[in-house]
C-alpha cells in the first residue's frame, strides 16, 4: 500500500511477490554451483528459495506470510544458529543476490537499490553474528520492516 505521500512500499516497487520469487530462484541457482556457498547450502530444503522470497516480501512491506505460515523471526533465526558463517561466505551471498537482482531485472534506480542493499548488508551481518558459536541473539522478535530510509522516490 502506498503511504500518505503516495510512495509505494519497496515490495510494490520491486514488483510484488512474483519478483521476489524470481529473484530467489535465480539467486539459489547460482548458490548451488558456487565454490564458496554450495557446501553451506548442500542440505537446503528444495523450497528454500520460496521461503526466503516470502521473508524478503514481508520485510519490504508485503504480506506477513512468513510470520503466519513459516514461524516468523524465531524460525529464520534458528536456521542460522550454530552455522559459524564467515565473512567470505557473507560477501559471496551478498554479491550473488545483487547479481540475481540484475539478472531478473529488479528495479535499478538508485533509491530502490540503496534501500535493498541496505537491508541485505544489515541482515547478512546479523546472520553471521548470530551463527557464531556461543552467540545469544534475541530469540523472539517480529520480522523486521524495511523502508526507503533517507531517500524515498522523488514525488514532485
Ligand atoms: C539478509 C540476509 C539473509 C536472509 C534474509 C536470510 C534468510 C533466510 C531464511 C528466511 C531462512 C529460513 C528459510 C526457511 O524458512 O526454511 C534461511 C536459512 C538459511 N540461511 Fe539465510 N538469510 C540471510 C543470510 C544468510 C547468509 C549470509 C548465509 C550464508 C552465507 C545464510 C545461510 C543460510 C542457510 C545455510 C540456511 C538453511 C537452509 C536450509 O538448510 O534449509 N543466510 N535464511
Amino acid at each position: 500500500m502506498a503511504d500518505d505521500n503516495g510512495i509505494p512500499t519497496l515490495y510494490e516497487w520491486a514488483g510484488g511477490s512474483a519478483a521476489f520469487e524470481k529473484l530467489c530462484e535465480a539467486f539459489y541457482r547460482q548458490v548451488r554451483v558456487d565454490d564458496v556457498l554450495a557446501p553451506v547450502f548442500a542440505h537446503m530444503d528444495a523450497e528454500h528459495p520460496r521461503f526466503v522470497a516470502m521473508w524478503l516480501a514481508e520485510v519490504f512491506g508485503g504480506p506477513a506470510d512468513y510470520s503466519q505460515q513459516r514461524g516468523g523471526y524465531p524460525h529464520m533465526l534458528g536456521k542460522h544458529l550454530g552455522r559459524a558463517l564467515t565473512e567470505q561466505q557473507r560477501r559471496r551471498w551478498l554479491s550473488l543476490i545483487m547479481d540475481a537482482a540484475d539478472e531478473v531485472g529488479l528495479p535499478d534506480d538508485p533509491e530502490f537499490r540503496a534501500a535493498f542493499v541496505g537491508y541485505l548488508e544489515w541482515g547478512t551481518r546479523l546472520a553471521v553474528a548470530n551463527s557464531q558459536p556461543g552467540a545469544a541473539p534475541v530469540g523472539q522478535a517480529p520480522v523486521p520492516k524495511w523502508g526507503w530510509g533517507v531517500a524515498p522516490p522523488y514525488v514532485p
